[in-house]
């Protein structure tokens, strides 16, 4: 069973089943709009999927266990892979709007801050104390959807780099787009990095992709200003070459019999 999130719902089209996030005990509720809210089951290329359409992030005001407890859900009910999506800033200059990035390693800046998902008594039945993550993203997967993407004729616009979490929901100012490069983040976001930590944690299998949404602003001189709307507009303007990219994914990737 797969798992991804973003607005890839709609490819879910055999034997579909879906839950508004309302009509589930305990789960929270999308605040953010252009994230519906719902949870879709049903199977792609007869493999079984369920999708969030729609996340949760830590500026909507839920803490970071309550912003990925669908991940530790879905791992309950089975679930091996997560293909996590989310839209981004171009923080590398060479990246275009429309862009993927495959996501290579992440740079979770709330947990230098001490605001991490697995904080508080850790829970064995899901991992261990101290989990690893330089392997977060899966090398295997990540050459795979490359491969995919080139295939499907996107020579040009498939990346591989490393993501910056932020806590949002202001966007960056031009100081900190620039020290976010420097350090060596590609692409800037609020969201991802606390959910591939909770499912690394559970043993779940990674892929992640950014779409590149805007472009951050490293020039003082640039008339540019980040904007909801563009974020959503570029989202839009990218739906069908992203579940092109996803569905192919999905067709081609083999079941993780490591998960434990
Ligand atoms: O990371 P996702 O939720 O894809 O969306 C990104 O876009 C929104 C800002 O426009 C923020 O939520 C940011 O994290
Ligand atoms: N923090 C942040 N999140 C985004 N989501 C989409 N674009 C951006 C961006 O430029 N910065």
């Amino acid at each position: 069973m797969w798992l991804w999130t973003w607005s890839f719902g709609e490819l879910l089209k055999e034997d579909q089943v879906v839950f508004h996030y309302s009509e589930i005990p305990n789960f929270p509720q999308s605040t953010v709009p252009g994230h519906a809210g719902r949870l879709i089951f049903g199977n792609l290329n007869g493999k079984p999927c369920v999708c969030m359409q729609g996340r949760f992030h830590f500026y909507e005001g839920y803490p970071l266990w309550k912003v990925t407890f669908p991940v530790r859900v879905f791992r309950l009910m089975g679930v091996e892979t997560l293909i996590v999506t989310n839209a981004a800033g171009g923080l590398n200059q060479d990246y275009k709007i429309g862009d993927i990035m495959v996501i290579m390693d992440h740079i979770n800046m709330p947990g230098f801050a001490g605001q991490n998902p697995l904080i508080g008594p850790n829970e064995e039945r899901f991992g261990p104390r101290f989990p690893p993550m330089s392997d977060a993203y899966d090398k295997d997967l990540r050459k795979l959807a490359l491969g995919v993407g080139q295939e499907l004729g996107y020579v040009e616009k498939m990346r591989e780099g490393v993501y910056c979490s932020l806590g949002g929901p202001n966007f960056e100012t031009i100081a900190e787009c620039r020290m976010l490069n420097s350090l060596g983040a590609d692409a800037v976001g609020m969201s991802t990095a606390p959910e591939v930590i909770v499912a690394r944690h559970c043993g779940l299998r990674v892929l992640g992709m950014s779409l590149i949404t805007n472009k951050a602003t490293m020039d003082y001189n640039s008339e540019a200003i980040a904007s909801h709307e563009e974020v959503l507009q570029a989202g839009k303007d990218s739906a069908k070459f992203l579940e092109k990219l996803v569905s192919l994914l999905v067709q081609r990737i083999e079941p993780n019999n490591n998960v434990r």
